[in-house]
């Protein structure tokens, strides 16, 4: 037999199946059945079982107090959980009991539970034919924005947002396919939602309800249907988690990302941006040598400065020219860094008012911050820099907020005129009640004069009158006086030595002191709600000075840091050149802490000048690093910072590319080649002449023909063709001859310092005119402490090979352009012609004659590893066995 309380809790749990369910009882939120294991799990509660009727019912709860703290621990491990609180009066029969916020990853705005320096935000994704839109909203500071693409721009412009904004929930249409979507993490929740909160047209009444406006059309979005759908879906997702989050949300703010420098994701993990590869976090990254901001909002500012760099030569002049002025002066460096450091997270707080749940000492440092707005603006006022001025003047400092504070609300601890000091609400803010705190005094005071008029009534020197929470007030008595007891005292309460009494008078008095605290207690809880409320009208004002605030700590940031690490002005301007002296990677040379980085200098003239840079060296010589410095410091000139070099003008750049490294796409049965490929196609098709190109060891991933091959029809497509500016890291020597053809490049290498033989070489980190010569891999392998009888045996190999290679290379490099150049998503195999092999070994050679043959089989791999004493061999009759079993495959089928 089911109990009503049961029922009850089987109905709720219906209408939310998807969640995990915190149920009030009392003191503690219980969960139950399914939840209640989960719970126990994943918060580490005991999980036990209560009787419901005749059924036992797996139980694991935990105190009322302590929600938010399991609530997040729950959250970060991918549940939604809904709380059902007890909403009736409790007394007979089952207490009314309702769900009163359902809470997601992307729905949070506890503070406790977010990270301060970082968004968290929450993204819808609305898929159209020709447009694709993505929304994104942030319910801890109020940010709600929009931005679409053209299905060309996909997949690239997409998983760039993406990877920028790195949201913690994204909202898909029902049926979509999530696999469709990189996301940069994992742990993302996706939800799927109903085809109706994507409707466009529900949406536009929704938002104008929402803002209070008859049109979108001030919003910038309204003609592009999927952006309205987008933003109308995370409308209604909120309203059904938690309808309080809605009043945050009072704009929209549509952008397009072509109006910043372009990032693809793969450029932002590869310049390490946000975060370093190797340590997954912000240490070595570049935030993580920019970032000295002081305040939290400045912090979340700073990351999007840094994936958001810009194109306008005036915004960055103005930029530039106000972190020159704060590195030129210490002292108001010293100014700025203390006024800023009494700024508390204004912008979230603010937040907290506008939603209602902001606590008091929130909002009293709420009104501190607002009471140095006016210090910090008179600061700004004083500069030179027109853009700090121009801050100022958009700073409102809010008086009335600081008024109406001060007149409401009482510090904790703080005491009142009469030496009360649990007070919320100030006196003289409300009559009635400062009416009910007299009541108590009064009634307080009667009980102290109490003790002395019984004393002398009943002649019992030791009466006392005391006061505990079971019995309330009581007139104590030793067992010795209880003789001297008068008839109206009635016994309450034994004790060993004594007895406790009361009396009517007593009880009347103490009814009336009770139901003042009773009342004061829901009287201050309704009036520190209107207060809330009656600052919340200042929202928009409030958010507006905290986004103020957390520009020019982004700007004082960007001057502490150049001024620490020695960094320049850069000067930017409307060309297609890269000039940097003694230009060093932000980043490396931070980590370096001390010791020497090499600086290196870069010159890619405009137009008709050197636009392709060949670099080539040894592995470890800092090829990668010097590529990504030059990315870096541009990057850096357009986010506004000071370069780490001794001087650096750059022309404006409107998109970075990268291709380094391989980062493997096993998971889509992918191979590193291929990814390789893909990207690089990608890249040529996105890619303007106003693009700044970084390619590190294009081909690498393929046999050594087919990958010197594809090296040089992509070289000679961006010489001639796309005409962007790049860096091309190549271990390639072979390609420099090419500098002899193509007047546009020029050929650079790493220096090496190897005058003795037998020593091994040092790295001089130097970039130097003229090509390498020579890969040094095998000294790498030296350095690296393979065993010697192996680096002995690669040395006589390489021998070999470079004295039997020559010939063969030259003939490759040396053929003629073709008229229609290889394009590399067309994927011809072009340097694949049998003629191309050349055989090290008599083995290699006949294995290669049955494979070409088409007798290969796979028991040749065996001979392969066995006969191919080269790795070149090895490669190329791997390839050819690949080509033997395709070919027999196809055939079959
Ligand atoms: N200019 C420099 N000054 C000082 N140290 C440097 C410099 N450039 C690189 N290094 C150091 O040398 C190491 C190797 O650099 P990097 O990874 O760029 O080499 P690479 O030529 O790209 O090698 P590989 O081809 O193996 O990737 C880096 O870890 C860095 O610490």
């Amino acid at each position: 037999m089911t109990t009503p309380a049961r029922k009850q809790y089987l109905r709720i749990k219906s209408q939310y199946p998807d969640t995990l369910l915190m149920y009030q009882v009392g003191d503690f939120f219980e969960t139950f059945d399914e939840d209640a294991r989960i719970a126990a799990r994943e918060l580490q509660i005991v999980l036990t079982s209560r009787m419901y009727g005749n059924e036992a019912v797996p139980l694991a709860g935990i105190p009322l107090h302590a929600l938010n703290n399991y609530i997040g621990k729950l959250i970060t491990a991918g549940y939604k959980v809904s709380v059902c609180e007890q909403v009736g009066e409790v007394g007979r029969g089952v207490v009314d009991r309702a769900v009163t916020r359902i809470l997601t990853a992307g729905t949070l705005s506890e503070p406790n539970l977010l990270p301060a320096r970082q968004n968290n935000y929450l993204v819808a994704i609305a898929m159209g034919r020709v447009q694709t839109a993505l929304a994104a909203v942030d319910v801890s500071t109020g940010e709600f924005l929009v931005t679409w693409f053209r299905s060309e721009e996909l997949p690239v412009a997409l998983d760039a947002e993406l990877q920028r904004l790195n949201p913690v929930e994204c909202l898909l249409a029902e049926g979509s396919n999530r696999e469709a979507y990189r996301f940069p993490t994992q742990t993302v929740t996706v939800t799927a939602c109903p085809g109706h909160f994507f409707n466009s047209e529900m949406a536009q009444d929704r938002l104008c309800k929402l803002f209070g406006v008859q049109s979108l059309e001030a919003y910038g979005c309204a003609h592009i249907p999927q952006a309205v759908a987008a933003a109308g879906a995370i409308v209604t997702y909120l309203e059904k988690m938690n309808n309080g989050l809605l009043a945050l949300l009072t704009g929209l703010k549509s952008y397009r990302t072509s109006s910043y420098m372009v990032l693809d994701a793969h450029t932002q993990r590869n310049l390490e941006l946000l975060q370093g590869t190797r340590s997954g976090s912000v240490q070595g990254s570049l935030l993580g040598v920019l970032d000295r901001t002081i305040t939290p909002m400045g912090a979340r500012e700073m990351r999007k400065t840094i994936t958001q760099p810009l194109l306008d030569l005036n915004e960055l002049d103005a930029r530039l020219g106000s972190v020159e002025e704060l590195f030129e002066s210490p002292a108001l460096r010293s100014r700025f860094t203390m006024s800023l450091q009494v700024f508390s997270d204004m912008e979230r707080i603010a937040g907290r008012i506008r939603q209602g749940t902001a606590v008091r000492n929130e909002v009293l440092g709420l009104r501190d911050n607002l009471e140095h707005v006016p210090e910090l603006r008179e600061l700004l006022r004083g500069c030179e820099a027109l853009l700090l001025r121009e801050l100022a003047e958009e700073m409102q400092d809010c008086q009335e907020v600081i008024d109406l504070v001060d007149r409401a609300l009482m510090r904790s601890g703080e005491e009142d005129e009469h030496g009360d000091d649990g007070r919320l609400i100030r006196q003289g803010y409300d009559t009635e009640l400062d009416e009910l705190f007299a009541s108590i005094r009064d009634s307080r005071r009667w009980m102290v004069s109490l003790e002395g008029r019984e004393r002398e009534r009943t002649g019992i020197k030791s009466l006392k009158v005391g006061f505990n929470k079971v019995f309330g007030y009581y007139i104590e008595v030793s067992n010795a006086n209880l003789k001297l007891v008068p008839g109206d005292y009635m016994r309450k309460q034994t004790l060993v030595n004594a007895e406790r009494f009361i009396t009517p008078e007593l009880k009347e008095h103490e009814a009336r002191i009770l139901s003042a605290v009773e009342r004061i207690e829901e009287m201050e809880k309704g009036l520190y709600g209107e207060v809330l409320r009656q600052i919340s009208v200042y929202y928009a004002q409030l958010a507006h000075t905290a986004r103020l605030v957390a520009r020019v700590d982004v700007l004082l940031s960007f001057a502490v840091v150049a001024v620490h690490q020695g960094y320049t002005r850069p000067q930017l301007e409307q060309g297609h050149g890269i000039d940097i002296r003694d230009g060093r990677h932000p980043v490396v040379e931070y980590a370096l802490d001390g010791d020497v980085f090499i600086p290196n200098d870069t010159q890619m003239e405009a137009d008709e000048g050197r636009r392709i840079m060949l670099l080539t060296g040894p592995n470890m010589a800092g090829k990668s690093t010097y590529l990504r410095q030059v990315a870096l410091i541009t990057l850096m000139a357009q986010i506004g910072s000071f370069v780490p070099a001794r001087q650096a003008r750059i022309g404006v750049v409107d998109r970075i590319f990268t291709r380094v490294g391989a980062e493997d796409d096993i998971a889509a049965g992918k191979s590193t080649f291929m990814v390789e490929m893909e990207e690089t196609g990608t890249i040529l098709h996105h890619a303007t002449p106003h693009s700044l190109l970084i390619l590190d060891e294009i081909g690498r991933g393929t046999s050594t023909y087919d990958g010197l091959a594809i090296a040089r029809a992509v070289v000679e497509h961006l010489h001639s063709r796309l005409k962007a500016r790049t860096l091309f890291a190549t271990h390639y020597h072979e390609l420099a001859a090419l500098a002899e053809e193509l007047p546009h490049l020029c050929v650079h290498a790493m220096a090496i310092s190897d005058e003795d033989e037998h020593a091994s070489i040092v790295f001089l980190h130097k970039v130097v005119e003229g090509s390498a010569g020579k890969s040094y891999g095998v000294h790498v392998a030296r350095l690296a402490g393979m065993p010697m009888s192996i680096v002995e045996r690669a040395e006589e190999i390489l021998y070999q090979l470079e004295e039997g290679q020559q010939a063969s290379d030259s003939r490759l490099i040396l053929l003629p352009e073709r008229e229609e150049h290889m394009g590399v998503e067309s994927n011809g195999r072009v340097a694949e012609s049998q003629a191309s092999y050349h055989w090290q070994s008599e083995e290699a050679r006949q294995i290669a004659q049955r494979l070409e043959a088409g007798e290969g089989s796979s028991d040749d791999l065996e001979l392969i590893n066995l006969y191919a004493i080269t790795p070149l061999d090895a490669l190329n009759l791997l390839s050819l066995l690949q080509s033997c079993q395709k070919k027999r495959t196809g055939r079959r089928a």
